[in-house]
């Protein structure tokens, strides 16, 4: 079996803190490259990852999560030198923060020379994000060298900013980012992020921008307001679906999954971001960055009944 859509980063065990008891946290998975193939097969499509895991107790338990998932982790490397990262996800009136245990983790000692050539070549959608890029230099190497690979071979690539300040400098993630923005097909922007890298707050000439490097889509998430799509040749505000939002953890993360599913799948960039506004709208209605992510069927029931 071929897989349409493949996914570069790192996977981690989470830890999210409950609301009614500020010391429990509920331990779940994240990674955000991995909420995203996760997303993406609850939809319906054929999606694998690339990575690398620690020969340790939560490596094996997310092998088992995709498994159970059916996300193809033929192209997951196990280290016995290094461990699978941690985050622990906080929340306050601000919204949700994230901690880190992951410096010299199994998936930040990646290099090029793992890349998994002929079935990214045989792939129709290459993901990766900012957050992929920034875990180290083999890493952002490998990266880059994996979107140079997709598009030699005709596969699109699609990017998620996911800037994370607290795993590199903001003068190297603009440096990194520009390269990946000229390797993009499909961008995937959130607002902080894009205006950070790119020093702009204006929507539109945030999306020229992203135009101007060649990148064909920008699906642009903008919270409860929904997306803004555009392609060379038209713009549009794509409403979200209502929800009573608890936990926006890996929301971006559902969304983008969603977003290229439905793309691969044969939907124009507008149908497929009303669908994946919807998707990760009720993604946000539980907490962690998994568990919560709906399949076909319920997002489906919902566009059908509006
Ligand atoms: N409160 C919300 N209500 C409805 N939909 C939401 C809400 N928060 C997020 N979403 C959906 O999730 C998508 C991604 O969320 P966003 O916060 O913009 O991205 P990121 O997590 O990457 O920062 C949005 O484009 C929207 O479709
Ligand atoms: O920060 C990281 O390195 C992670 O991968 C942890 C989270 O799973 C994602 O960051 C969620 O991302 P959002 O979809 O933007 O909420």
């Amino acid at each position: 079996m071929t897989t349409d859509i493949l996914a570069y980063g790192e996977a981690m065990v989470e830890f999210n803190q409950r609301q009614h008891d500020a010391r429990m946290y509920l331990q779940g998975f994240g990674g955000d490259t991995s909420n995203f193939c996760i997303a993406a097969a609850r939809q319906g499509a054929r999606s694998g990852y690339i990575s690398a895991l620690g020969n340790d107790h939560f490596g094996q338990k997310l092998r088992e999560l995709w498994l159970a998932e059916q996300v193809d982790a033929s192209h997951v490397a196990s280290d016995a030198q290094a461990a699978t990262g941690v985050y622990f996800v906080s929340h306050d009136q601000n919204g949700h923060h994230f901690d880190y245990l992951r410096a010299g983790s199994a998936a930040s000692r990646y290099a090029s020379a793992q890349l998994p050539l002929a079935a990214i070549a045989a792939a129709k959608v290459l993901h990766l994000s900012g957050i992929s890029l920034a875990i180290s230099a083999s890493a952002c190497d490998a990266g880059l060298a994996a979107m140079a690979h997709a598009r030699k071979h005709g596969v699109r690539t699609s990017l998620d900013t996911n800037l994370r300040l607290k795993l590199w400098p903001l003068e190297r993630a603009q440096e990194k980012m520009r390269e990946a923005f000229a390797l993009c097909d499909i961008c995937l922007p959130s607002w902080d992020d894009i205006s950070a890298l790119t020093g702009l707050d204006d929507r539109d000439a945030i999306v020229d921008t992203l135009l101007s490097y060649g990148i064909g889509l920008v699906a642009f998430k903008l919270g409860a307001e929904g997306c803004y799509v555009a392609t060379a040749g038209e713009r549009r505000l794509v409403p979200a679906y209502g929800v009573e939002a608890v936990d926006a953890t890996g929301a971006g993360d559902c969304f983008g999954g969603a977003f290229i599913a439905r793309l691969t799948a044969g939907d124009d960039p507008f149908r497929a971001a009303r669908y994946a506004n919807v998707c990760a709208a009720l993604s946000t209605t539980g907490y962690g960055a998994v568990a919560p992510i709906p399949r076909a069927a319920q997002v489906e029931e919902i566009l059908g009944s509006s």
